[in-house]
């Protein structure tokens, strides 16, 4: 089974290797929803896979990271692109629990779900 919990973050960016005239070459900024999923079995006695808490201790100091920053500062996002943030997130959470995989919402209508495979 596979559960899921969502954060969000509000930061400014700017992509800095597309031509002057994409829009998103400017700074801007987003309120990111980012949404972790873990995979695994039910604890026949617990009857969860895992507690939705625990998730919530292990991506907070993440989203600290990225909360009010202004992304292209951070290392390894010098580009960050819903794509490079999803990765940046899944490999530092990774370290911690067992995350499936990792959605990234830069606006209501677009992100990124990165499983760990490129
Ligand atoms: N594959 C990607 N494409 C784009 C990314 C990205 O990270 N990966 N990022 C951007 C911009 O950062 C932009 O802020 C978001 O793009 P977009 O969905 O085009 O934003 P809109 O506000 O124009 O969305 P609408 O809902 O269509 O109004 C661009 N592309
Ligand atoms: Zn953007």
């Amino acid at each position: 089974m596979e559960i899921y919990k969502e954060f969000s973050f509000d930061s400014a960016h700017r992509l800095p290797n597309l031509p002057d005239s994409h829009k998103c070459s400017r700074l801007h900024g987003h309120t990111f929803k980012v949404t972790v999923y873990v995979q695994g079995d039910v604890d026949p006695q617990l009857g969860w896979v895992l507690d939705f808490g625990d998730i919530k201790e292990c991506v907070k100091p993440i989203i600290d990271e990225l909360d009010h920053r202004y992304l292209n500062d951070i290392d390894g996002l010098e580009n960050p692109t819903s794509e490079n943030i999803s990765r940046w997130i899944f490999e530092k959470l990774i370290l911690v629990m067992p995350v499936s995989k990792i959605m990234v919402n830069e606006t209501c209508t677009s992100g990124c779900i990165y499983t760990g495979h490129p």
